[in-house]
């Protein structure tokens, strides 16, 4: 049974449902057996942000074909629109949604504001390129954004020789005074909470007048895969990023030529499906998985076999089968903290306990997840403890009650996970999937529904 393109009329792509009625309950499907099923995923959040923001900077036109359509991506759009890109949806081959023809604006004008919403990608790559055009840009999001972490990009795009008015408190919001250019140049930053911040600057930075030589100082790095992932993208439309030393990046002025990209899909949103094969002892197939990738999603055929899962390949399908039972898991997460409460999940349905660090960062991703994550489980009668960069899992039976979401996507799809084998569990506002994932409930359902045909 192939679970794909969902056409149901109340699907809204874009929804932004997030503050929809936040308190209506979606009673999480429970699984009566294993699930057996095929999956396809829309296109991967990161990779759509950044060919967005490339083709905006690019010296021609550039099409992105099956791009993410969501909440998060159409911020991005929405934000690039405000500052005179132009970006025509085209039909496509795509099964979530149409293609979209990226038109660069010949003087990128600011005299705006844009909502990054909740997109961590939009309040961090948009700001550099409002330095890059002419007049004031504000920038503000959803008030459960508003606190996540933007010093480091307030403080080095002033560094670089943007002027940047906020109030001091290294958060939205906050107005770019563009004057049409970047001086750029070498700067230091601390991108130990996110490294949104390193991938923010690189992305634009062959448009600065010096270019850029960035150099993180700081506690950690997390998210390492995911600024190769700029790296990449970048490299593909001739920009040479050098790294002389860890922690290093240099990028020399030049043009970013237009390029025509397919957008993978989702592996960061495959995970909570591939979670459903492992907690239920089933088998799911996620189709389109691509062969080499810099999506941290891809980590998953390594991370599913140490709960005790199996992982086969067969061409573009990659399937998870679960096992008897759910080994408990030790591990360093710092590279791929947003696969973080997808694994803990499956962690707390384990038969022995587990240890995931490394992720003390994802304290300040949608919500403080490690926080939220303790008082979901243990809400359910689970026992979780917070450790200095992670979480200790002790597996305790379950029971069902009401799992907050806190505005996250990746919270909402966690509880789905344990709900899958813990009767009664009701997500608090599962709209906000719609983040990255607008057709969520709809092929959960069907997962649960089709799975155990
Ligand atoms: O650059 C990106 O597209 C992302 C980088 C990571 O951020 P952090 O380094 O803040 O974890 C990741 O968690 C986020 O979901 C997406
Ligand atoms: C951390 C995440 O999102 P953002 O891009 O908003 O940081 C995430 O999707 O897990």
């Amino acid at each position: 049974m192939l679970i794909s393109k969902y056409s149901a009329p109340e699907f809204d792509p874009y929804g932004d449902n997030t503050h929809d009625e936040p308190n209506t309950l979606w009673p999480a499907p429970v699984a009566s057996g294993p699930l057996n099923a095929s999956v396809s995923l829309p296109g991967s959040k990161s990779l759509t942000a950044r060919e967005l923001i490339l083709a905006a900077l690019a010296d021609g036109p550039s099409l992105l074909r099956a791009p993410l359509h969501s909440r998060d991506s159409q911020n991005m759009v929405e934000a690039l629109r405000a500052l005179g890109v132009g970006i025509e949806e085209k039909a496509g081959a795509g099964e979530f949604g149409p293609d979209l023809l990226v038109t660069p604006a010949e003087e990128l004008l600011g005299s705006t504001t844009i909502d990054c919403g909740q997109a961590g990608t939009v309040m961090r790559f948009v700001p550099p390129i409002a330095g890059l055009a002419l007049g004031p840009t504000m920038f503000d999001a959803d008030d459960s954004a508003r606190g996540r972490p933007m010093g480091s990009i307030i403080r080095s795009l002033r560094d670089l020789g943007v002027d940047i008015n906020d109030d001091g408190r290294g958060s939205l919001p906050f107005t770019v005074h563009g004057t049409g250019s970047v001086a750029g140049g070498a700067i230091t930053i601390d991108a130990s909470s996110s490294s949104q911040f390193v991938s923010a600057l690189l992305l634009s930075a062959s448009r600065f007048d010096a270019g850029l030589d960035l150099t993180h100082e700081g506690e950690r790095l997390p998210s390492l895969p995911h600024i190769a992932m700029t790296i990449a993208t970048l490299a593909a439309r001739g920009v040479t990023v050098e790294s002389p030393e860890v922690g290093r990046w240099i990028v020399h002025p030049g043009p970013i030529a237009a390029l025509d990209v397919d957008i993978e899909p989702d592996l960061s949103n495959a995970a909570p499906f591939l979670a459903a094969a492992v907690v239920t002892g089933g088998s799911v197939t996620i189709t389109g998985w691509p062969s080499l990738t810099t999506q941290v999603g891809a980590d998953l055929a390594d991370l599913l076999p140490l709960f005790g899962a199996t992982v086969t390949r067969d061409g573009d399908r990659l399937t998870v089968t679960g096992a008897d039972t759910i080994q408990g898991v030790t591990l360093d997460l710092t590279t791929g903290g947003e696969l973080a409460p997808a694994l803990v999940a499956i962690a707390a349905l384990a038969d022995g306990p587990s240890e995931i660090t490394g992720i003390g960062h994802i304290r300040h991703h949608e919500t403080d997840r490690l926080a939220a994550l303790v008082a979901e489980i243990n809400g359910l009668g689970g026992a979780v403890t917070e450790l200095p960069d992670g979480l200790r899992i002790e597996p305790r039976p379950l029971t069902g009650g009401v799992w907050r979401s806190y505005e996250d996507h990746r919270m909402a799809t966690a509880g789905a996970i344990i709900g899958l084998a813990v009767p009664g569990v009701e997500i608090e506002n599962v709209a906000t999937t719609a983040k990255t994932l607008p057709q969520f409930t709809q092929l959960w359902a069907r997962l649960v529904e089709e799975g155990t045909a």
